[in-house]
């Protein structure tokens, strides 16, 4: 097992140094695979967040954006890629402060700190591909004017992340603003902050201009909230709950102010009967919903199976679900760790008891591992005999609990799937690739997986329709967020326009 890392204290990072919060609060860090508490990090409220913008507005400002927000695209880059050098450099320790952070299994962590240094570097490259792209001319129709299209930075912008991903969720949004030229406070889940912490630091080192990035850890409704309607953020990026984005829609909506949201799910992956390997298709329903305990957004938790395969294909996945190795997420070869808290463990107890009183059958999971007495484990769960109207079938859970539904036909397994108020994530398992295809195009969300789930990639756009939100992340997309465009247009002509009489000189 690997040994735990140093957890190092820090302060928020403001205006490129350390301070401690305003009113002296500080926030336990509990492992949650342990339930020991291992450090703290700052409490930051109002106070700080005034701080925390102010010296993000004076760097964006700073001798007429000159150092950052007008600097080049490739200027911006070199911090870019500076950042990905370091993150690469400490991605063993990293890995692991994500490990006892938010208790997903240590090769789940190095892959997330992998995705990190990635997405860093991509979005240095869009920097630097940006001012290839200014002044890019608009063909119009007549000579006596003539147009281009300017890229900006929008400003100042608050980005506000969730605990299942901390670092890599951040980085999404935390790469693409700088590299558009915007500053920014970022305010990352106060259950998992330290790897975010850790950017700081990295920030630090690659000499960072001041006040660029400043991150203030804390309270939702501390620290959160007073960025949302903070009148000199002229941005908010956010993922997290519906609940939460609907908060900060209101809040943002007070001073129009642009947002995106990437919010929940309860994505559907349906599987047909003329699979000839059908391991490989359990093989992916597993990693749709058990991997990092289901505590994904796109989790396709709602599993839709052809009749004639659902039997076999349910004796497979519990055969297989049986063989996940659930422990320590420290220790080698673990495939499941713990949830992220106490809080989350109880809720997804309930909506399991829920679920069973509503008539439902837990026919694998549903309990704490018995080997461990200790930690925030909950078994990989699957449920069968689900209705359309249970809250198993309707909710999102965020944990290692898919839900069953058997369908005869194709139209049915739409249906189905289309049965629901999000609209992140799909799934569609078939040998048939023309049926894909169709399904593909008739699935109501932001992303679509053939004869997989789950893959990631950065190039992609990444965002979801219905209550999971709007804007996309990700590949170009990504950076758009972040950009204004503004148009410049100038009459070229020496002789007047002449709409109006010139009056006469007499
Ligand atoms: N669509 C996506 O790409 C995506 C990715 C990851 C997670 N998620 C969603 O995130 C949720 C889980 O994350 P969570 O529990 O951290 O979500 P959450 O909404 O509880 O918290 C998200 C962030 O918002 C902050 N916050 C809470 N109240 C606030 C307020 N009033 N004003 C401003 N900020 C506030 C939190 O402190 C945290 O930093 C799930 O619903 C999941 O589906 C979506
Ligand atoms: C996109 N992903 C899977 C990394 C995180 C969503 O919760």
């Amino acid at each position: 097992m690997a040994a735990p890392p140093a957890i190092p204290r820090r302060g928020l990072f403001i205006g490129g140094g350390w301070r401690e919060p305003t009113l002296g609060r500080r926030i336990p860090v509990i492992n949650p695979a342990t339930e020991d508490t291992i450090g703290d990090i700052p409490a930051a409220t109002a106070e700080d967040v005034e701080l925390a913008v102010a010296a993000a507005r004076s760097a964006f400002l700073l001798d007429g954006g000159s150092r950052w927000a007008r600097a080049s695209g490739a200027t911006r880059a070199k911090y870019l890629n500076a950042i990905a050098t370091k993150i690469k450099e400490k991605i063993s320790y990293l890995a692991l402060l994500e490990t006892v952070d938010s208790g997903k299994p240590k090769d789940e962590a190095v892959a997330d700190m992998d995705d990190v240094a990635a997405c860093f570097e991509f979005y240095a490259g869009l920097a630097e591909a940006l001012d290839g792209k200014q002044h890019a001319p608009i063909s119009l129709p007549m000579e006596e004017f003539k147009t281009y299209v300017l890229k900006e930075p929008i400003g100042v912008v608050g980005l506000i992340t969730p605990w299942n991903y901390p670092l890599l969720m951040a980085t999404w949004k935390v790469a693409p603003a700088l590299a558009a030229g915007c500053t920014a406070v970022l305010k990352p889940s106060e259950l998992a902050s330290l790897t975010c912490l850790e950017l700081g630091a990295i920030c630090e080192e690659v000499g960072l201009p001041s006040g660029v990035l400043n991150i203030i850890t804390g309270l939702g409704p501390d620290a959160g909230a007073p960025i949302a309607s903070h009148p000199h953020v002229d941005k908010i990026a956010f993922t997290g709950s519906t609940a939460t984005g609907k908060t900060i829609m209101t809040a943002a909506a007070q001073m129009v102010k642009p947002v995106s949201l990437e919010l929940g799910g309860k994505s559907p992956l349906v599987i047909f009967d003329d699979v000839a390997d059908i391991d490989k298709a359990v093989e992916w329903a597993m990693f749709g919903c058990f991997f990092n305990s289901g505590q994904v957004c796109s989790a396709t938790s709602r599993l839709l199976l052809h009749e004639k395969i659902a039997e076999r294909f349910l004796d497979r996945l519990v055969e297989w679900a049986k063989n996940i190795k659930i422990s320590d997420p420290l220790e080698e070869g673990c495939r499941l760790g713990s949830v992220i808290s106490k809080g989350q463990y109880e809720k997804i107890k309930k909506f399991i008891s829920t679920a069973r009183s509503e008539g439902a059958t837990i026919l694998h999971g549903g309990d704490r591992p018995k080997h461990l007495g200790k930690g925030f484990f909950i078994e990989p769960t699957i449920i069968t005999d689900v209705s359309t109207s249970m809250q198993i079938w309707r909710e999102e859970v965020f944990g290692p609990v898919i839900c069953v539904k058997v369908f005869k036909t194709e139209s049915e397994a739409v249906e189905l799937a289309n049965d629901t108020h999000y609209g992140l994530a799909g799934g569609v398992i078939s040998d048939d690739l023309e049926r894909c295809e169709r399904i593909a195009k008739v699935i109501h969300s932001g992303i679509v997986w053939i004869n997989c789930s789950q893959p990631t990639l950065v190039q992609a756009p990444w965002g979801g329709n219905k209550r999971s939100g709007f804007g996309r992340e990700l590949g170009e997309w990504g950076l758009e967020n972040y950009l204004s465009v503004k148009q410049v247009t100038r009459y070229c002509k020496d002789e007047l326009y002449g709409w109006y009489q010139r009056p006469s000189k007499l």
